[in-house]
């Protein structure tokens, strides 16, 4: 960028590169296209160190973590609630922080994630590895995907899946379709297949369609942003749970980022598998989607098998 001042976008018709929170009543920060310098470089990444650091569990993390989850889960048996997602924060200190290093292991630890590093003066500096797409959008054939369902790739040549982690999945294919359906058409939900990010498998339905005549990109990320699977279901309910019982504030993880009207392109990632660096600290995010069938302890762990996405780089 040209400057240090931070600009917003108001109707998703600017071009640019778009940093949005996971609160959509929030502005969305732009680097606009006509003030920004867009260099290329390409960058080797041999002789990455690739050792593994050990990370010792935070015991009251542990126990609020589960505490929470424990109450969504009894909120979800007596409400209309069917998903919520719940996350956390993690601090972890960093000894030599070394900006184009943590990059490079990014990308030579998740080739087939979208990979990030994103800096404002004023906002500060994020780093990510995210599996999951929000939105690829030329002209108006738009692509989108349900991302749910985790469990570790212990190298299982066909991963079993549970019915809690299908049926959460399924929830977030039939939110995309049901939000779709009015603002599309051509509609197309793909079969649904395993996908691997980092240490992690996930269950992944590819979605397409044709953006309607009467309809605008704004409000298609309206319709999909935030998808239950980063918030829940119903989708206000959710976010409201979360916004009063998570007990911190998640700014931009599960939000999105990416680029904004770019020779009639947009590509939007969901901002997971991510963290924010200030004063040699790296705030990890994590969270995971509860349901009925949820146990507080599983979903404990997932956060820590989803935390060494990042932590096996710093
Ligand atoms: C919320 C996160 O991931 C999301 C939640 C998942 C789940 O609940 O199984 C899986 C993938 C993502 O949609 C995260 O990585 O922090």
């Amino acid at each position: 960028m040209t400057d240090d001042k931070l600009h917003f976008t108001s109707n998703f018709k600017e071009s640019g590169f778009v940093f949005a929170p996971f609160n959509a009543n929030e502005k969305a920060i732009l680097f606009p296209i006509e003030k920004s310098e867009c260099l290329t470089e390409e960058i080797k990444i041999e002789n990455i160190n690739a050792n593994e650091n050990t990370f010792l569990v935070d015991e009251t993390s542990k126990e609020n973590h589960i505490n929470i989850v424990e109450k969504t889960i009894d909120k979800i048996n007596k409400s209309e609630l069917k998903k919520v997602v719940i996350s956390r924060k993690e601090l972890v200190k960093i000894s030599d922080f070394d900006l184009l290093e943590i990059y490079k292991k990014l990308l030579h630890n998740y080739k087939n994630a979208f990979v990030y590093c994103w800096f404002h003066p004023k906002v500060g500096l994020w780093f990510g590895a995210t599996p999951e797409t929000l939105l690829n959008i030329k002209n108006d054939d738009f692509k989108t995907m349900s991302l749910a369902g985790t469990q570790v790739d212990e190298g299982q040549i066909k991963p079993i899946w549970k019915s809690k982690e299908l049926e959460e999945q399924q929830l977030v294919t039939d939110f995309i379709e049901d939000q779709l359906k009015d603002i599309s058409t051509n509609l197309k939900i793909n079969k649904t297949e395993t996908i691997k990010a980092g240490n992690l498998l996930h269950l992944r339905t590819k979605v397409e369609g044709k953006l309607s005549e009467k309809s605008d990109l704004k409000s298609l990320i309206r319709a999909l942003h935030p998808t239950p699977a980063v918030c829940g279901l119903p989708r206000n309910l959710a976010k409201d749970f979360i916004l009063e019982n998570e007990n911190y504030d998640r700014s931009f993880y599960t939000g999105f980022l990416g680029e904004l009207n770019l020779d009639k392109k947009s590509s939007l990632f969901v901002n997971l598998r991510c963290m924010a660096i200030k004063n040699k600290t790296a705030a990890i995010y994590i969270g995971g989607g509860i349901t009925k069938d949820s146990n507080a302890k599983n979903e404990w762990q997932e956060t820590v098998s989803k935390s060494k996405t990042m932590k096996k780089v710093l």
